[in-house]
């Protein structure tokens, strides 16, 4: 992949996500029955596409989003990435959470090549270096956590989940804690970054705006628990897109049409 600058950034394939007739359950603590958090959703997210999912607090975003990252299971249906059913973490799966999650005693280029690191790659601090470059943090990388902006450590986070070269991105809601101004930058940041390395991106939020600007497709969510998915939107204005779109009608329409949805359950 050409870069701008002129670099060349090397990027495999990103992948289909598959959420197939998914249901999720908590186990119960005591003999009482399990918590069904999520009853059924079954949504594709095509190679190199953007989906956002949105829903009522407490719906199930978060364990749809922890079931594909293989850190919870699934107790009926099944997530695929590819062909492969996820059953586990994998390094095919990077996901980045609203707090940034990086190590205090590392620069942000040490952080943003740790996982290279204990992988023993040769070229870990090279590709590091890329990252850091394309996410715009050039002037940072030797800065240690506590001396960044809530943006610049998200920033920094996306660069870590890129520096893995994963086939999927997974996002939980990584801009929620940002004031206003930085997330709607971080936004338009994230798509320029997306635009360049075309991951299939799966994104929590609950922003109805933030999904609608950022997905090719939106799917929505109903009130948990037994969570179903229900409606799934494509969207279909014209990339790349900037905030000027946020004031279209033809935005705030679809913006409408899935607060509606929300509301009514
Ligand atoms: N570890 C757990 N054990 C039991 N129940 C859980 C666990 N994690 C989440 N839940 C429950 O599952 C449901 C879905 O939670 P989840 O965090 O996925 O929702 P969400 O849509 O991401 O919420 P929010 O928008 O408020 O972040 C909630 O009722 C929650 O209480």
């Amino acid at each position: 992949m050409k870069r701008t600058s002129g670099a060349t950034i090397t990027a495999t394939a990103s992948e289909q996500l598959v959420l197939d007739r998914v249901g999720i359950s908590y186990p119960a603590r005591d003999a009482g029955p399990d918590f069904v958090a999520v009853k059924e959703a079954s949504f594709t997210v095509d190679p190199s596409e953007f989906t956002c999912v949105v829903g009522p607090s407490g719906c199930g975003k978060s364990t749809l989003l922890m079931a594909a990252a293989g850190l919870i299971p699934v107790s009926g249906g099944e997530i695929l990435v590819g062909d492969t059913v996820v059953r586990a973490p994998g390094v095919d799966r990077a996901v980045v959470f609203q707090a940034a999650s990086l190590l205090p005693w590392r620069t942000v280029l040490g952080n943003v090549a740790y996982g290279l690191e204990i992988r023993h790659r040769k070229d870990a601090r090279s590709r590091a270096r890329e990252m850091i470059e394309l996410v715009g943090l050039d002037g940072a990388a030797t800065k240690y956590p506590h001396e960044l902006s809530g943006g610049m450590q998200q920033r920094a986070n996306l660069a870590r989940a890129l520096a893995a070269d994963p086939r999927l991105l997974l996002m939980d809601e990584p801009f929620a804690a940002l004031d206003a101004q930085t997330r709607e930058l971080m936004q338009t940041e994230l798509l320029r970054v997306w635009s360049e390395m075309r991951k299939t991106v799966l994104f929590i939020t609950h922003q109805i705006e933030e999904a609608v600007y950022l997905g090719d497709q939106v799917v929505v969510l109903s009130k948990g628990p037994e969570t179903v998915v229900r409606e799934i939107l494509r969207v279909d204005f014209a990339r790349p897109r900037d905030e000027s779109i946020k004031r279209t009608p033809a935005f705030m329409e679809l913006v409408d049409h899935i607060w509606q949805l929300i509301r009514n359950g």
